[in-house]
């Protein structure tokens, strides 16, 4: 089959090309709030965060057992000292230790300043007032440092990084109550055709369930996100002309899927470009070639293609970081591996493929990937199925089975 990427007067824009303009145009957002730490998962942080203390705040024990002072530790032969009290994790132990005492200790406790040691408890005996220590209870220090992870004025969290959970921990350790963060972004999206139907009706000839705005509904879900599902629109040249200029009044970002390509009811790339501006539309990419991408007044404008596959990778490969780099989100490099094919693929030159792969990992670590079986750009069940995209470069030809290709993961694999 003859692909129309390789038809008319220029070649489409590359993928690169095509991400480069997306971040030449896009601008991070600027405003920002404060929100409660325990919503701030996957916020950006408007500034470096900054540690208002130690971490940890006191130097206290790693392990239970006796705490006691070096100057009082016999390197030769077993040694005993008198037990003076307990400090607990939470209750220090309050006294002064003196010279020939010990303290009994559990693990997080504070470790009296006059002992600088922490013996665990299975190495000592006790009498029950007095412990005997082995010759070398020098070697176990078992210590944590105040300051040891985090010192106050360190940088915890730099801006413009999605915070973790692990940040929200290190975050909460520091007693932090709340951050200042980018503000969330406003997405409208939609799916066009007269095709569709929405959940709940019957199936029905000439008919399809619209999938997309499900699928868009799931790759939205980011806490930086606040999403209006603006719903399926007809192909009405006006209503759905109407229905993007309303879209674009309100959110920051509208994203539609459907109607983006050169069929006589795909409106998409005209009504953008009399409405507003099409920095580029149709790129070197399979699936997902009609992409569109402008702004309408101030909102960026994406116009997926309705093909499912289509649209997911257009989603993922520019949309995502998009979204990101909107958000204040510094660009993430996405993980790439080489991996061993393990069936031959065909490709035909000119655009870079996506194709859908099943990664797995042999026991010395090796990688291999299988297709996830048909390719086409309306075949959901290989989607789900895979767990990774098979990158085939512009160029390339097929791939024939054991050699190597590049592998983009979308996160782990069974
Ligand atoms: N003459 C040409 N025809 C096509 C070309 C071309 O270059 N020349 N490109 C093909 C490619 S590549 C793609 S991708 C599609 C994209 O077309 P559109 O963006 O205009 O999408 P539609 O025509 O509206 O739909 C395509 C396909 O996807 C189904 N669809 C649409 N919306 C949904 C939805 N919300 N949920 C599930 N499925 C949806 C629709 O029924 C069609 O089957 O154009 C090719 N044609
Ligand atoms: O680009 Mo289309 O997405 O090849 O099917």
């Amino acid at each position: 089959m003859i692909d129309p990427c390789s038809l008319g007067p220029k070649p489409f824009l590359s993928v690169d090309e095509a991400l480069a303009r997306i971040k030449e145009a896009i601008q991070p957002v600027t405003g920002s709030e404060k929100v409660e730490l325990e919503s701030a998962l996957g916020r950006v942080p408007a500034e470096d965060l900054v540690a208002p203390i130690n971490i940890p705040f006191d130097r206290n024990s790693a392990m239970d057992g006796y705490a006691l002072s070096s100057k009082d530790i016999d390197a030769t032969q077993p040694f005993t000292l008198a037990l003076a009290g307990t400090s607990w994790a939470g209750k220090p132990y309050a006294g002064k230790v003196e010279a020939g005492q010990c303290v009994r200790i559990y693990t997080g406790a504070v470790v009296p300043n006059e002992t600088d040691s922490v013996v665990v408890q299975e190495q000592v005996s006790t009498d029950g007032e007095n412990i005997t220590f082995p010759a070398n209870a020098a070697a176990y220090r078992n210590i944590r440092e105040a300051g040891e992870d985090v010192k106050q004025g360190d940088l915890l969290c730099p801006s413009q990084r999605q915070l973790t959970p692990a940040d929200i921990g290190l975050l909460a350790a520091t007693g932090i109550v709340a951050v200042s963060v980018k503000r969330k972004l406003n997405i409208a999206f939609l799916s066009t055709g007269d095709e569709l139907i929405s959940l709940g009706q019957p199936p029905e000839s000439g008919k399809i369930y619209d999938s997309n705005r499900y699928m868009l509904a799931g790759l939205l879900a980011d806490p930086s996100y606040n999403t209006v599902d603006m719903g399926t629109i007809p192909d009405d040249r006006q209503l759905l002309e109407d229905t993007l200029k309303k879209g674009a009044e309100n959110n920051d970002v509208l994203i539609t899927t459907g109607g983006a390509s050169v069929g006589d009811a795909d409106y998409i790339h005209d009504i953008l470009a009399s409405c507003g501006e099409v920095k580029f539309w149709k790129i070197a990419i399979k699936p997902g070639k009609p992409l569109a991408f402008g702004k309408i007044g101030m909102c960026y404008f994406f116009g997926l293609p309705g093909n499912p596959i289509s649209a997911m990778v257009t989603f993922k490969q520019f949309v995502a970081p998009a979204l990101k780099r909107l958000s204040g989100a510094a660009a993430t490099k996405p993980l790439r591996l080489l991996a061993t094919c393990t069936t031959a693929l065909k490709k035909a030159p000119g655009r870079q493929e996506f194709q859908r792969g099943i990664l797995t990992q042999d026991a010395d670590g090796n990688f291999f990937v299988a297709s996830a079986g048909h390719q086409g750009s309306h075949i959901l069940s290989s989607m789900s199925r895979a767990n990774c995209y098979i990158i085939l470069l512009t160029e390339q030809k097929g791939v024939a089975s054991g050699e190597p290709v590049w592998v983009a993961p979308f996160s782990t694999f069974l």
